[in-house]
């Protein structure tokens, strides 16, 4: 990939890595950040430093992650779904980024985004809810502040959003049969004043209701 990432050299995905193995090379801050969402999404750590920042530390006392007290080899890439190359040594990261392609290993690359298979956004996670903002490496300070403002916009309310819309979905889905009739209720179930009346109504526990509910609502819509 040459100088200048544009959008299009990206592709956005959630990825499931519950359980499988994923190393991280270095033990800095930025370490830190990238082994703190491998361990929210339950991944299974392996962290390569000969030094360790205190929560790191922390992180590898309480059994958190497998910490090896040295420096990279290319062994440790064997078997990993993901690597990341974030030590303060622009070397050591180029080669590991080579050893990694060599095994079809995607790897992150800290000093240089665009010498690496993917990038990591900014991410607000309300639940099930992931919001996530990028700047395809042009600016990750305003993928940060972007993701700031959301958090304003989409409070912690939207943890309970998440858990009603999906009980909501899940009802709708064994109850309603037509995709178009399904479409339209379930659009109707996420405007901010649907959300606010699952939230404080337990009409939920009355799937006759809430249908009727959902309806009105979606005749409302259209108005
Ligand atoms: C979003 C976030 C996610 C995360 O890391 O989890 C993330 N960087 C964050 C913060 C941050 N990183 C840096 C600053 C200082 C300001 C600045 O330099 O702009 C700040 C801001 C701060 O610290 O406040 C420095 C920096 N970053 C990269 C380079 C090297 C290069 O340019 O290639 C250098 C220069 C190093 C040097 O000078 O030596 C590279 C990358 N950083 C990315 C992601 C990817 C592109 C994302 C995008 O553009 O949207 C990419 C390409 C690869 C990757 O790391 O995945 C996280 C915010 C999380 C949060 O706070 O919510
Ligand atoms: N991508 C980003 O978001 C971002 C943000 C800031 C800085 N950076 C870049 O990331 C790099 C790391 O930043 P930091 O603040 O965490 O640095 P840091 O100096 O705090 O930590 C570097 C770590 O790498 C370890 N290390 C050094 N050589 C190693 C090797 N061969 N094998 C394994 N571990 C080794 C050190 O022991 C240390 O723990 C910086 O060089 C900087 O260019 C990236």
């Amino acid at each position: 990939m040459g100088e200048g990432l544009t959008v299009s050299d990206w592709y956005p995905v959630l990825l499931k890595v519950e359980g499988r193995k994923c190393v991280v090379f270095g033990g800095g801050f930025v370490a830190q950040r990238k082994t703190e969402g491998l361990l929210q999404a339950r991944a299974d750590v392996r962290l390569i430093s000969p030094r360790l920042t205190p929560e790191l530390r922390a992180w590898a006392e309480a059994g958190r992650l497998l910490w090896t007290e040295r420096e990279a080899e290319e062994k440790d890439l064997d078997g990993a779904m993901l690597a990341f190359a974030a030590t303060d040594d622009p070397d050591a990261n180029r080669s590991l980024a080579d050893a990694a392609r060599i095994r079809g290993i995607p790897i992150n690359i800290a000093n240089a985004g665009e010498a690496g298979e993917f990038i990591l956004p900014a991410v607000l996670r309300r639940g099930g809810l992931v919001l996530t903002a990028s700047a395809s490496g042009a600016g990750p300070a305003l993928a940060a502040r972007i993701i700031d403002e959301l958090a304003e916009r989409y409070g912690p309310e939207y943890n309970e959003n998440i858990e009603a819309l999906r009980t909501i979905r899940g009802i709708v889905k064994s109850e309603v049969a037509n995709p178009s009739e399904r479409r339209a209720l379930l659009q109707a179930a996420v405007t901010d004043e649907a959300l606010e009346e699952w939230r404080s109504s337990p009409r939920l526990q009355d799937n006759a209701e809430l249908l009727a509910r959902l309806r009105q609502r979606a005749i409302d819509r259209k108005g």
